[in-house]
Order: C-alpha cells, then structure tokens, then sequence
C-alpha cells in the first residue's frame, strides 16, 4: 500500500502525516509532496519514530515519483481562510493548484483513490472530476471531498451537550463542506434536543471553521482537527481497500444528482473505494428545510469547478 500527501509540509500536511507515520499498517510506503522546500526534512523528521512505515519526500519537481504506485492521494496542498474570506475566496489561486496536482495524478497513479481537503472543497472537487474525465480515467468510486472534519466536529459538540464520550456518538453531516452546506442530521443521532439547541448546534458545526479561523487571527485555519479527520478518512479508506466490506464514512462524492451531482452521503466503501452510497435515510422538517434552501447554493459552487476546465 502507497499512500500519498501532496502539500505535506503545510499545516494539515505535517499533522496528517505525523498520524499516517504511526497508524498506518505495517509495510506501507508514505510519500510526502511539496512545492516547499522544508519537505524533505519533515521526511527525514518522521523518519526517526519506530513504525513499520516507510517515509520519503519529494521536492518540487519530484511530482511524478511521489505518485508512481499510490493506491491512495490525499491533497491538502493550497491556501488557507484568513479572518473575512470565506472559502470560495481561495477558489482563485486553489482551483490552479487542484487541476495541476490531479493532471499529474491521471499521468502517474491514474487508478489511485483521490482523497480532496483543499478549498472550497465543494467546487475543487468538481474540478478533479473535469480533469480526470479530459484525460479518459475518472472513476467516480474514487474521488472524495473529505468532509470528515465535519462529522468529527459534530460529534465533539454533541457529546459535549449530553456529556457523552464522543467515541459513543455518531452524526451523519450530508451536504458540502462551506456554511450552510455543512448539514449534521441530529435527528440520527438517537439523542433528543430541543428546537433552540438544534438551532445552535447546526450553526456552531456549519460556522466551526470560522470560528478557528477567528481563533488564529490571521495565522491560517483548522489543521490539527483537520489533520485528525483526515487521517481517520485514509485508514477508513486503507482498511476497505485491504478487503473490509463494512466501513462507512459521510464524504462528498458524485451521485445519482438527486440533490445536486456532488453531495456528502454516508457511504461503504470497498476495495473499489465506493462501495455503495448508502441512503442519508428521513430527515426532520428542521432538516428538509435546511437542505432545500442550501441546494442551489451548492449547485452554484459545483457549476464553477465543472466551468474551471475547459
Ligand atoms: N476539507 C476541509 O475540511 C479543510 C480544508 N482545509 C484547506 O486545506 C488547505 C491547506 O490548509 P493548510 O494546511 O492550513 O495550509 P498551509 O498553507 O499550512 O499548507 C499548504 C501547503 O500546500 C503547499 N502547496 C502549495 N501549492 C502546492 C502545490 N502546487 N503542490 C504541492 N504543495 C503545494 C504549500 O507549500 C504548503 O506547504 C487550504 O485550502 C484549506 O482551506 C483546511 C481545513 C479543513
Ligand atoms: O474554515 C476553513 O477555511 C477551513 C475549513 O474548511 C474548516 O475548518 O472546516
């Protein structure tokens, strides 16, 4: 098993790869991309903790042989939100940045999971699927928008309000990955709230981006949570390619279009990657609601990456 991060010596990049250096299995190959110079020394960094996974870095013009082999890619390589943007303000210098990284995926690993956590997410992963199709190997079973730091957050804040172990509480979040797209189905969570805290709650998990951004006053946005999230995508995703038929995880990937062609859906992943997309099954009123008023919103950001590649 290969898996690649490509803009591994950023924020997200470094705390991801710390946690894939020890929680990856026994026997794979991590492989650490970046245009940033630092690269190579964060390999060598997590090179010296004792786990059976293999590190290497790859400098700038080394694109081609980081990728030769991945079974999985994982790009957190982009600009982050400072305090006032919203995260389709990075669509102008992100959207580039995708395109290039995925071209030299379909070149190289062309049949690898693509794992997505650079913004917005909603319209970057739009643009892989462009991308991928103009060079004849996309596969809708293996592009994701990693959209697992919403559920994580979700469930950090709701066990907080029934003070719970958050290792006991799950919450599907369906949608996108920008405001009010973000939506957490708390009436699957098999907890009661009232009207008010499931009011305050939906607000807290769409704005709780914003509210590390503010956190960081000017220093970047969420990248240890992220880094979090996203390590726990990828072993999801190592130990249903490794053969275990029953891992679920809500991620953005094409669908049916019922809603809108991308959309956050629990979904079981296989060796495939996508499995089955599994049913978000019967929202509340609150929820109906909620997900009407956001869909043309989420199907605007999704023209825009269809529209980026020509
Ligand atoms: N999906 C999600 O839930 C989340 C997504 N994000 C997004 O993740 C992205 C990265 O955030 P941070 O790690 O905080 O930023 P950062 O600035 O700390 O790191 C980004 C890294 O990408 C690298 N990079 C830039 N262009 C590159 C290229 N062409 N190829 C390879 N590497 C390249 C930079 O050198 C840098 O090391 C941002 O777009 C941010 O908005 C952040 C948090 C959550
Ligand atoms: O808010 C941002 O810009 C980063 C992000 O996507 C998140 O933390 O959910």
């Amino acid at each position: 098993m290969k898996v690649a991060v490509l803009g591994a010596a950023g924020g997200i990049g470094q705390a991801l790869s710390l946690l894939l250096k020890t929680q990856l299995p026994v026997g794979t190959e991590l492989a650490l991309y970046d245009v940033a110079p630092v690269v190579p020394g964060v390999a060598v960094d997590l090179s010296h903790i004792p786990t059976a996974v293999s590190v290497k870095g790859y400098g700038k013009d080394d694109l081609a042989s980081a990728l030769v082999g991945s079974d999985i890619v994982l790009i957190p390589a982009g600009v982050p939100r400072k305090p006032g943007m919203d995260r389709s303000d990075l669509f102008n210098i992100n959207a580039g940045i995708v395109a290039n990284l995925i071209e030299a995926i379909a070149d190289n690993c062309p049949t690898a999971c693509i794992g997505i956590i650079t913004n917005p997410v909603n319209t970057t992963v739009a643009i892989a699927k462009k991308v991928l199709e103009k060079k004849g190997v996309y596969n809708k079973n293996k592009l994701f928008g990693v959209t697992t730091l919403d559920v994580i957050r979700a469930e950090t804040f709701v066990a907080e309000i029934h003070g719970k172990n958050p290792a006991e509480v799950t919450v599907p979040v369906i949608g996108g990955h920008s405001g009010t797209t973000i939506l957490p189905l708390l009436s699957q969570t098999g907890l009661s709230f009232t009207d008010e805290q499931i009011e305050a709650l939906t607000k807290r998990i769409q704005n709780a981006g914003t509210e590390v951004v503010e956190a960081k006053a000017g220093g970047g946005s969420a990248t240890l949570s992220m880094g979090q999230a996203a390590a726990r995508f990828c072993l999801s995703l190592v130990k249903a390619l490794q053969g275990d038929n029953s891992v679920v995880e809500c991620t953005y990937v094409e669908t049916d279009g019922n809603d809108a062609l991308f959309f956050a859906h629990p979904v079981r992943l296989g060796a495939n990657g996508v499995e089955e997309i599994l049913s978000y099954g019967e929202l509340s009123a609150y929820e109906e609601k909620a997900k009407a008023d956001m869909l043309d919103g989420l199907k605007n950001d999704i023209q825009i990456g269809l529209d980026f590649v020509k």
